[in-house]
């Protein structure tokens, strides 16, 4: 069990600063922040400059410091300097679910053979402890799907949306000034960062490791005011879900925007906030919800992990592996399309097509897709249409 933690930080942006402030304020024994490795020389660094350094060097090489914060914006260097540390024998911690989504075999393997811990609670929904919760509490039970509102910029945007019609770029500009969209916020509104988050909490949930490659991703980039208006109309909701479901099929995991009825607890999650809706065997539903996205609630989750440090804390992949062979793109799932050019649609062949209709000058279309081929279409043809889940 470590004795004192020597802590390395990389990045003070919006999480690596709000980690500082935490640490600051709450004296905790035995955890000293020791460096602090930054990489824009010309920004002020007034406050207790003593720990900033511009060299990597000062925290990988230094043999006190036995954990490193990870908290860049920059996914490839991420991987570099998380690598390196493992291999160093420094337990990590990050917040970086695409370097993660895309590096987790490999890091966790690392981790393992290093005999140290690589953990990453505030990668996926923000100050929600959904990792070591799945973990923990649903190690032993038998988890039979995930619906998680997971990015808070995109919930925050469809909360403002919901309001009043507004411009799409100033409400990004405003989730990029509160400090929850992502330094490149395509990440966030076509739904990337959604399926970096779904990927690792799959591992943890179903032991199904998945690539980014596997699972669809549709965002709300063509998302118009007549799109939200329908909603309103039929008494829906729409929210971007990670939604991941075992079956006697497989594994069905995909992230798109969904129409919810306006009864189901999911709706009321508005702004930054996240929720993870968990259905298992034998503890049933669940909802955890909180801040999904900022600095000091993300910054909470970095310190429990730094806590947990403290008791040795590792994760055990209980269901490592367990359904690995189960994924299963496949299913059927009912999709609504609108557009307003009609070849725009032209990609998409319904397979069972139940609504075909003009409404004001759009066509709205909803009808039977498999997730396999809603995603070859959309790679191929990039189409600029909404599409989002609707329930059956
Ligand atoms: N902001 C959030 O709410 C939030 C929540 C959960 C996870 N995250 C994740 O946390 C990480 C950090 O996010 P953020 O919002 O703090 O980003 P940010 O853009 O506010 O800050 C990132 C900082 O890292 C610095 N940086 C980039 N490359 C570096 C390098 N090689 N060495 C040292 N510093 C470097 C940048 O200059 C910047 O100051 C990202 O992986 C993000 O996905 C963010
Ligand atoms: N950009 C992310 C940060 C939290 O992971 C979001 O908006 O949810």
């Amino acid at each position: 069990m470590p004795q004192h933690l020597t802590i390395g930080l990389f990045g003070f942006g919006s999480v690596g600063s709000g980690i500082y402030h935490l640490l600051k304020k709450k004296t905790i024994p035995n955890i000293e922040l020791k460096t602090i490795v930054v990489k824009n020389p010309d920004k002020p660094r007034s406050k207790d400059a003593k720990h900033f350094s511009y060299q990597p060097k000062d925290i990988l090489e230094d043999k006190d410091i036995n954990v490193v914060l990870e908290l860049i914006d920059d996914a490839d260097a991420a991987y570099s300097i998380v690598k390196k540390a493992l291999e160093k024998r420094k337990h990590v911690i990050t917040a970086n679910k695409k370097m993660l989504a895309e590096h987790f075999q490999e890091l966790t393997a690392l981790a393992q053979k290093q005999n140290v811990s690589l953990l990453y609670e505030a990668s996926v929904c923000g100050s929600i402890p959904v990792i070591r919760t799945l973990e923990e509490s649903f190690g032993q039970d038998s988890i039979k799907s995930l619906r998680a509102i997971s990015n808070g910029t995109c919930n925050y945007v469809l909360t403002r949306l919901f309001q009043n019609p507004q411009p799409f770029d100033r409400i990004i500009t405003d989730a990029q000034k509160h400090g929850f969209a992502e330094s490149d916020p395509t990440l966030d509104i076509d739904s990337w960062d959604s399926k970096f988050k779904l990927i690792i909490s799959n591992y943890h949930a179903f032991g199904v490791l998945n690539t980014p490659e596997d699972i669809l991703n549709l965002g709300i980039r063509h998302i118009k005011p007549e799109d939200i208006e329908f909603a309103k109309e039929k008494n829906f909701s729409i929210k971007v879900l990670g939604h991941s479901e075992l079956n006697d099929d497989g594994l069905n995991a995909f992230v798109a925007p969904q129409f919810i009825k306006n009864n189901n607890l999911l709706t009321s999650i508005e702004f930054e906030n996240n929720a993870v809706q968990i259905d298992a065997e034998f503890a049933q539903q669940q909802l955890l919800q909180g801040k999904g996205a900022g600095s000091i609630p993300t910054a909470s989750a970095v310190l429990s992990d730094v806590i947990s440090l403290l008791k040795d804390y590792t994760y055990s992949y209980s269901k490592a592996e367990a359904n690995s062979s189960k994924f299963n793109p496949d299913q059927l799932i009912k999709v609504y399309i609108s557009s307003y050019d009609k070849k725009d649609l032209t990609p998409f062949k319904f397979k069972n097509e139940i609504v075909c209709g003009t409404r004001k000058q759009l066509e709205y279309k909803i009808g039977k897709l498999s997730i396999k081929d809603l995603k070859h279409q959309f790679e191929a043809q990039s189409a600029k249409v909404f599409v989002a889940v609707f329930p059956d």
